[in-house]
């Protein structure tokens, strides 16, 4: 198969990549963030989270966030929303589009979000149908497809059920997501193929984690099979609260530069990715954890 000719970066640094901070972070920074990254060319950014703020503290000025962006044309800023009542309140502050999430795993979904799959699928309708009244758009995310941090390996079946049944419901993405980051090409690619029997290629996403440093190489493989959006943070902030040990998402300058390099579209400036990359990791005191934007800062 032919690699895309254009891919969509979705940009989850400004939630994935600081939710797991333990230290609070300024809104004024986060705000700066998503600025700066709307700046660099980035054209879907992940903002912030209506989850609970006992359960996830960083995420807690979510209302603060959503409401103090200088929207730019063009950028759409998204957020968590796990149940209608995280859905009411973005809703109240403007928010364009939202996302649900879910996971592969029974273990992973009671500590991610205090239910069983089964049960979060029921919560998950509800926000749809408001969703959709309101005109907003909803993405849905399934964590711990290549592994589960309690429950080990996951069966690809199990992947595809779970990403239908949100498809189904009317998420117009899938988000595909290696939390633990313990993926390979090959398991990438055979869960792919599982779940793009039962959700058309073009409604996926790929979340990939580098935990094991294996982010870029699994890429390449479902970038081969015919996926075109890619979730990814700057500087490769991140990890999952409910999943121990987990390193960041693959980092957004080291996809641009591998896009870059296959020719593939992507709208953005390397040069202004990678400084924001910097003055992030700076700003909160973290390693940058993009190669390409450590070598592009010492140049
Ligand atoms: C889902 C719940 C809320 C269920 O939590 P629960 O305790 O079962 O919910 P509840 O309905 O019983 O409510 C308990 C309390 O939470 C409040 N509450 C209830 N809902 C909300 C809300 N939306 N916003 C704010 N507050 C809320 C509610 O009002 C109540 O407050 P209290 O009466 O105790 O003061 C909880 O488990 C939660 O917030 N979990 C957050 C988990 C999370 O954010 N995880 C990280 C994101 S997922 C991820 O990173 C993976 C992903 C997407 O990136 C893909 C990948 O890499 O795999």
């Amino acid at each position: 198969m032919a690699f895309p000719k254009q891919v969509r970066l979705v940009e989850v640094g400004p939630r994935d990549g600081l939710q797991n901070e333990s230290t609070p972070i300024a809104t004024d920074t986060k705000l700066e963030l998503i600025d700066r990254l709307g700046a660099a060319g980035i054209r879907y950014i992940e903002a912030a989270s209506f989850v609970s703020p006992k359960w996830v503290p960083q995420m807690a000025d979510h209302r603060e966030v959503m409401t103090g962006l200088k929207r730019r044309d063009g950028v759409t800023y998204a957020a968590l929303t796990p149940n209608l009542k995280g859905l009411e309140a973005a809703l109240e502050c403007g928010v364009e589009e939202v996302a649900v999430f879910g996971a592969a795993s029974e273990a992973f979904s009671q500590k991610n979000i205090n239910c069983s799959v089964a049960e979060s699928l029921a919560r998950f309708e509800p926000v749809l149908e408001r969703a959709r009244e309101a005109g907003v758009r909803v993405r849905g995310y399934v964590s711990c497809v290549l592994g589960c941090p309690y429950e080990g390996e996951i069966a690809p079946a199990k992947v595809a059920e779970v990403s239908k049944a949100l498809h189904d419901m009317g998420c117009y993405e899938v988000s595909l997501g290696d939390t633990i980051g313990t993926g390979t090409p090959l398991t990438a690619k055979r869960m792919l193929e599982a779940v793009s029997r039962d959700v058309p290629m073009e409604k996926l996403a790929a979340h990939f984690h580098d935990t094991y440093g294996q982010a870029i190489a699994n890429l390449y493989a479902v970038l081969e099979e015919g996926i075109a959006v890619i979730d990814s943070s700057v500087a490769g902030l991140g990890g999952c609260p409910y999943a121990k040990g987990a390193s960041g998402n693959v980092a957004s300058e080291d996809v641009v530069y591998l896009l870059n390099g296959l020719g593939i579209e992507t709208g953005i400036d390397l040069d202004k990715l990678a400084a924001t990359g910097t003055w992030i990791t700076h700003a909160i005191g973290r390693p940058n954890r993009s190669k390409v934007g450590v070598a592009l800062a010492a140049r």
